[in-house]
């Protein structure tokens, strides 16, 4: 038996891509079958755990390692630890994944394009215009996983199909038991375990840009509008 039941599921991907939507969609599911479930929302969280904090890469840095902390806290507690947080660089997203144990990331994905029609907090228009200087994935590069447990593409797939896929990656992992899923999806779910050499654990050495690991600087919509202001730890807006 695991000492823990906890596990966390990172959910990371530029804003708006869809991570807060499937993670309550998947936080419902598991309070269903009587899991203790967190979801460490970083527009939540953040007036407590980084006050203060602005938005260059370093103070970035510090914040997702600050709710990976948090959260293998609470997963070695039995808790389902659910984290949609934009988490955009892959070093520390990594060091995380060491650190944290039972570790599953989602990668969600969805065109620049798409996002910004979407815009459902205007923070893209104001990306564009300047107004919200040292924005991921418009004039700052968001670094996407190279081998994530999951990727959803929000643009393709509903929020159901993306949950369908995280919960037989819990399957498979031995995060979740199948009578779980069997109450939660109506259907006898079969894992495919994971051998425990396989699982991602990357050795703790400096990240090297390879095939597939290419930052996203949405360049397409760099050229839509360049942003007036480009000023380096502006406070987050
Ligand atoms: N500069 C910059 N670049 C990219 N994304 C940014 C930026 N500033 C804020 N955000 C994202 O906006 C989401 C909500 O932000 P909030 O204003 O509620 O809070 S906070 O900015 O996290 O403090 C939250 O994203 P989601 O978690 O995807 O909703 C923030 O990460
Ligand atoms: N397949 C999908 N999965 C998740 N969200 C989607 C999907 N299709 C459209 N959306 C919408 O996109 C928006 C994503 O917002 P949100 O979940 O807050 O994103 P994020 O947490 O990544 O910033 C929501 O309005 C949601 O309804």
């Amino acid at each position: 038996m695991p000492s823990t039941t906890g596990f966390t599921l990172w959910l990371t991907g530029m804003h708006g891509t869809g991570k807060t939507t499937i993670a309550a969609y998947i936080a419902a599911r598991l309070r269903q079958v009587g899991r203790q479930v967190e979801t460490l929302d970083e527009g939540e969280i953040g007036q407590e755990l980084w006050q203060g904090l602005g938005d260059s890469k370093e103070e970035r840095s510090t914040i997702v390692r600050r709710v990976g902390y948090v959260a293998q806290l609470l997963a070695r507690n039995n808790v389902a630890v659910l984290v949609p947080c934009v988490s955009p660089y892959k070093s520390v997203r990594e060091e995380n994944r060491r650190t944290i144990g039972r570790y599953v990331e989602v990668y969600v994905d969805c065109p620049t394009e798409t996002l910004i029609e979407r815009d459902t907090t205007g923070k893209y228009k104001k990306a564009l215009s300047g107004e919200i200087p040292n924005f991921i994935g418009i004039t700052e590069p968001y670094e996407p996983p190279t081998s994530p447990e999951v990727t959803v593409h929000s643009d393709t797939e509903s929020v159901e199909d993306g949950a369908a896929k995280i919960f037989q990656s819990l399957l498979d992992l031995g995060y979740m038991t199948s009578e779980e899923l069997k109450i939660i999806t109506g259907k006898k779910m079969k894992a495919n375990p994971v051998p425990k050499k396989a699982r991602r654990v990357e050795p703790a050495k400096a990240d090297k840009p390879g095939k597939g690991t290419k930052a996203r600087p949405a360049t397409r919509a760099a050229r839509v509008a360049k942003p007036t202001s480009t000023k380096k730890g502006a406070k987050r807006k």
